[in-house]
């Protein structure tokens, strides 16, 4: 509950009072603007996850930007940045719209005028960042800083010591669908990795339910290349990924302890995944495709039963009828996550399709998701973008 906004307590949450009377219908959850505006400051501002979620939010009825942040590009306004947010094209005439905002270092941040943040910085660098801001603040962490609760494995991961361990334990893991009450009373939230949401999501309701095995489990992930941010890295250069792809952190990718570690939440004892990331020629979009091995006695139609059934109430996460296959352009642009299930020619074995927006359910769409919960928001406000086609 933060009163300064006057925004109410999660537990008031209209789209969660739908929820239980059954399917959310209409889905679409309407919130008024009002002149009750929660104040955020978007860190990172000047990257792409910063970009789409100031995307988001300039549409947002209740929450208005305050400051946002760059290192290079510090004294710039935002428009210069990214002219796709210009004012003009949102009609506003506010003068602190975030499109009149000048980018700021983070340490030039007027925190009396910002009571919640979505950090957007490189992992690494933002733990120190986030252990130096006012303990009031509401905060939603889209890098991997908080995410791993165990100590000795982030550090093993990301080769160095935590510098904020209690705020690393004291973090939420934020896959909102299965941590919505979490998040609701958080004051951090560890946002997901994008490989890890498009993973979970199927995979958590069939092991909660002992319908697939824990150590066999074998992903195989395709991103597109916003995925590794806007810093300039030459093997990310158009000419050099263009017409190509690639596999990349064989048997060592960070996200790999993660996954285990929210799987094993949920299966009860030891989980392990193969994992292998590849890197795709276009700019936005996540597949992964994931071969599993059934529990004795459980088909394939189980699998997909469990799964309808699992997120029939979710306005985000959708189950393809058996033989319909997810294309990433299902999601471009938008919130949503699709999924597919299907025999494998292998007794005993299935594999499932799951395709998000890396930058929208992957990061900047979750992290608003999350925020909106701490802020006692219906989950969807502000998010019911249609995928864009092509
Ligand atoms: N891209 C994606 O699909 C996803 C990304 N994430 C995570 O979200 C976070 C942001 O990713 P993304 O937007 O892609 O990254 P970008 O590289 O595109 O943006 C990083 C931002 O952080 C700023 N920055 C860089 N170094 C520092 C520093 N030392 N101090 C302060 N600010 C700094 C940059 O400012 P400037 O360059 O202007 O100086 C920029 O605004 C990362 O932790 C990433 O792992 C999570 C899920 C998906
Ligand atoms: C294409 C690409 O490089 N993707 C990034 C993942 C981005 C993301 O979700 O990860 P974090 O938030 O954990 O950084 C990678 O493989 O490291």
């Amino acid at each position: 509950m933060r009163t300064a906004t006057g925004v109410t307590g999660a537990s008031s949450c209209p789209f969660e009072a739908t929820r239980t009377a059954g399917r959310a219908t209409p889905r679409v959850t309407r919130v008024a603007a009002s002149s009750d505006q929660a104040q955020v400051a978007v860190l990172g501002a000047s990257g792409y996850t910063g970009a789409e979620i100031t995307r988001l939010l300039a549409l947002h009825p209740r929450i208005n930007v305050r400051a946002i942040t760059s290192e290079r590009s510090a004294g710039q306004p935002f428009r210069k940045t990214f002219p796709h947010l210009r004012e003009s094209f949102f009609k506003s005439d506010s003068a602190d719209s975030v499109m009149n905002l000048e980018l700021t270092k983070v340490e030039d941040v007027n925190w009396d005028q910002v009571d919640s943040v979505f950090c957007c910085l490189p992992h690494g660098t933002t733990q120190e960042i986030i252990a130096g801001l006012p303990r009031s603040k509401k905060v939603v962490d889209l890098s991997a800083d908080f995410r791993l609760k165990d100590v000795d494995v982030y550090a093993k991961w990301y080769g160095a010591a935590h510098k904020a361990p209690d705020l690393q334990r004291e973090a939420v893991y934020g896959l909102t669908e299965f941590k919505r009450k979490e998040v609701g009373s958080a004051s951090l939230v560890a946002n997901p990795g994008c490989y890890p949401t498009s993973i979970q999501l199927p995979l958590v309701p069939l092991l909660e339910k002992g319908l697939i095995t824990a150590e066999d489990l074998i992903i195989d992930a395709k991103s597109g290349v916003s995925g590794a941010g806007r810093g300039a890295k030459q093997s990310n250069l158009y000419v050099e990924i263009a017409e190509g792809m690639n596999s990349y952190g064989i048997t060592s990718h960070r996200h790999v302890p993660e996954v285990e570690q929210q799987l094993e939440e949920v299966a009860g004892g030891p989980v392990r995944v193969s994992f292998t990331p590849h890197l795709m020629p276009f700019s936005r979009g996540m597949q992964s495709t994931i071969y599993v091995k059934m529990a004795d006695g459980v088909s394939v139609e189980d699998l997909r039963a469990r799964l309808e059934e699992r997120f029939e109430d979710e306005a985000f996460v959708h189950v393809l009828p058996a033989g319909e296959i997810p294309h990433t352009r299902f999601v471009r642009g938008s919130n949503h996550c699709v999924l597919g299930v299907y025999e494998d020619r292998l007794e005993g074995r299935a594999i499932i399709v799951s395709v998000i927006d890396n930058l929208v359910k992957g990061a900047s769409g979750q992290a608003m998701q999350n925020m909106n919960l701490m802020l006692g928001l219906p989950e969807d406000t502000g998010l019911m973008q249609i995928p864009m086609f092509p």
